[in-house]
């Protein structure tokens, strides 16, 4: 049976089960999600990211632009997030189109990283060799130990991208594998749901 609803119903449900988690949870990282792209030689790619925030019904994630991931979503925009939350043995799993962030939110994510993420994103080439360690360390030390130094200023191949959401589906875990699945689809601005066999 198809129900009717409207998206900020569907992410109050991912916000409930989020802070289940959050609540419930040992370890750290709730937000760790796996963000899966089409790969430019055609393989699936898929890398474990930091869910932001969810903000205007878009889901926001930051990284290195000029990275395997960034490549991949300026060729195909079209990207998948599965979240995996082992306390309330939930599975979220939404595809979306990922939109590259203008204006003032790239610098507005930059400056919420601590001052050593900030730093690695200045001085490490994302996803390229690494062939001399010892640099790395020694420019990531000359910045650090720096006191003068004022705010870091935010890479220009860093950013954040937008991810407006067209599926998503919760998985509740069951031990009897009868999981209890629930599909929200978005078709021509509208939202449905409906239950999934396990
Ligand atoms: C728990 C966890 C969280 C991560 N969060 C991010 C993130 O928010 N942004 C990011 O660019 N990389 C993050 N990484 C590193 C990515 O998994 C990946 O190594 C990096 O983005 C390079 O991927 P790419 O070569 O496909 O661009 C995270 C890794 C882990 C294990």
């Amino acid at each position: 049976m198809v129900q009717e609803l409207n998206i900020q119903e569907i992410l109050a449900r991912f916000n409930h089960a989020l802070e289940q988690e959050i609540l419930m949870r040992k370890v750290k990282l709730p937000y760790a999600c796996c963000l899966s792209t089409e790969g430019t030689d055609g393989f699936p790619n898929a890398r474990f990211v930091s869910l932001k925030e969810i903000r205007d019904e878009h889901f926001i994630i930051t990284g290195t632009l000029t990275s395997r991931k960034g490549v991949e979503i300026s060729n195909n925009e079209k990207v998948a997030l599965t979240f995996w939350w082992p306390e309330t043995q939930q599975q979220v799993r939404i595809q979306g189109i990922a939109r590259l962030l203008a204006g003032t939110w790239p610098d507005h994510y930059f400056s919420e990283r601590n001052r050593e993420s900030q730093i690695v994103s200045v001085v490490s080439n994302q996803g390229e060799e690494l062939t001399d360690p010892e640099e790395l360390t020694r420019r990531f030390d000359e910045i650090a130990g720096d006191i003068t130094a004022q705010e870091m200023k935010r890479p220009q191949n860093w950013g954040a991208y937008a991810i407006a959401p067209v599926r998503i589906e919760f998985l509740v875990f069951s031990e009897s594998r009868f999981h209890d699945r629930t599909l929200f689809t978005l078709h021509n601005g509208r939202w449905s749901a409906i239950k999934l066999q396990p």
